[in-house]
């Protein structure tokens, strides 16, 4: 079994800030676990206003705390995140986040994050990523 502690993995190189400003994620579960899928707990900073594209994965981000909305590119619906919201995106859908409030997220990636993955160009996770050290 393995156990970690958010409040210890937060303090080490698996918590990853991300270069444009809009967002921090700690990897508590990676690839290297061999679990099949990585699993983060991500803060979304107030203000965030951001493009993604998760070419390469499949994820799945639940909101514990604050406000927000994700938006579809393909048919421009917007959709309400608050506390108790699960957004699936199970088609890799193009979308905007939106943070009213700093939201705090749980998210799962299949396939696993190696570690250190950031978004590219086209806001997706390249697959061949540098992984932690812990
Ligand atoms: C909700 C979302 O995709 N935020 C970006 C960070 C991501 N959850 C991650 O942990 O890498």
């Amino acid at each position: 079994m393995i156990v970690r502690q958010l409040s210890k993995a937060k303090q080490s190189s698996r918590r990853i800030v991300s270069p444009d400003g809009n967002w921090e994620s700690t990897r508590l579960l990676l690839k290297d676990d061999q679990m099949g899928f990585s699993f983060h707990i991500t803060t979304i900073y107030k203000g965030a206003d951001f493009h993604m594209h998760y070419q390469n994965h499949l994820e799945s981000v639940y909101c514990m705390s604050g406000r927000g909305e994700v938006e579809t590119l393909a048919d421009g619906k917007k959709y309400p995140i608050e506390p108790g919201t699960i957004y699936i995106l199970d088609q890799h859908d193009e979308h905007i986040l939106r943070a009213f409030e700093e939201m705090s997220m749980a998210c799962v990636f299949n396939p696993p994050l190696s570690g250190k993955e950031v978004h590219n160009s086209e806001g997706a996770y390249d697959l061949d990523a540098e992984k932690i050290e812990d």
